[in-house]
């Protein structure tokens, strides 16, 4: 198996509320995602997960220690093939969906593809096929407020599929939902995996999708640890 991205001695501090510290909130820590692989990581609130999420994923800087995607670091990349590995190679989903209210649910799924340079015509037809298979074929005129939230999340997911990812890196996916909702978006996810070998880096409180992962990490003093 071959590793996809890789985090080597991460290390993040913040400034502390009263300003005169620095919190260490990840310290020195590793981790390595093998291509199709699905791997969770656990722990309380504000030990540093969605921190070490962002970091992974290219939208926030370390301030020690490297992340590698096939080998290459990507925070030596400039800033414009820094933005394009994140659209080509990856998609994210979040607990709070981020959707853009002004647009359709189609338009949004449509987004990252025209971003990319993709044509209008072979994106919708992307899209609404993403539509079709989450079963929500007849909400692509809808905009985000006249979606339930479950629904929502599905529209999230496809906009993070469009450009055919090889990573999904999820932050409490299910974290807003029903448990209908929280079991659809979990065949979802592990349908992909499945189907498309997209490799899947989940933070969760669910114990269902712990328990389908293949690592699980837990999160603690600033270092992963395998459970
Ligand atoms: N930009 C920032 N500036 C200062 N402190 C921050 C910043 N971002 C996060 N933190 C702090 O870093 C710590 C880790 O936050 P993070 O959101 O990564 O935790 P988490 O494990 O994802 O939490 P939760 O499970 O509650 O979502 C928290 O104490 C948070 O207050």
């Amino acid at each position: 198996m071959s590793i996809i991205l890789e985090g080597n001695d991460i290390t993040k501090r913040f400034d502390s509320k009263s300003g005169n510290e620095k919190l260490t909130i990840l310290n020195s820590t590793n981790i390595q995602i093998e291509k199709g692989s699905v791997v969770t990581v656990v722990g309380a609130s504000g030990c540093g997960k969605s921190t070490l999420l962002h970091i992974l994923g290219g939208l926030d800087q370390p301030d020690e220690g490297s992340v590698s995607w096939n080998g290459q670091s990507i925070y030596e990349m400039d800033k414009k093939a820094l933005a394009e590995f994140r659209n080509t190679k990856l998609g994210f989903v979040f607990q709070f969906h981020h959707l853009l209210p002004e647009f359709t649910a189609l338009e949004n799924i449509m987004m990252p593809s025209l971003i990319r340079g993709n044509t209008a015509d072979e994106t919708e037809k992307r899209a609404r096929g993403l539509l079709e298979d989450f079963g929500i074929p007849g909400r692509a005129e809808h905009r985000p407020t006249q979606l339930s939230g479950g629904e929502q999340q599905r529209v999230a997911m496809a906009r993070a599929l469009i450009n055919n990812p090889d990573l999904i890196l999820a932050d409490e996916p299910t974290g807003n939902l029903d448990e209908e909702n929280t079991e659809i978006l979990l065949k979802l996810l592990f349908d992909l995996r499945e189907e498309e070998d997209v490799s899947l880096l989940l933070i969760t409180h669910e114990k269902d999708i712990a328990r389908r992962s293949d690592i699980i990490y837990e999160l603690s003093k600033g270092q992963l640890h395998e459970l």
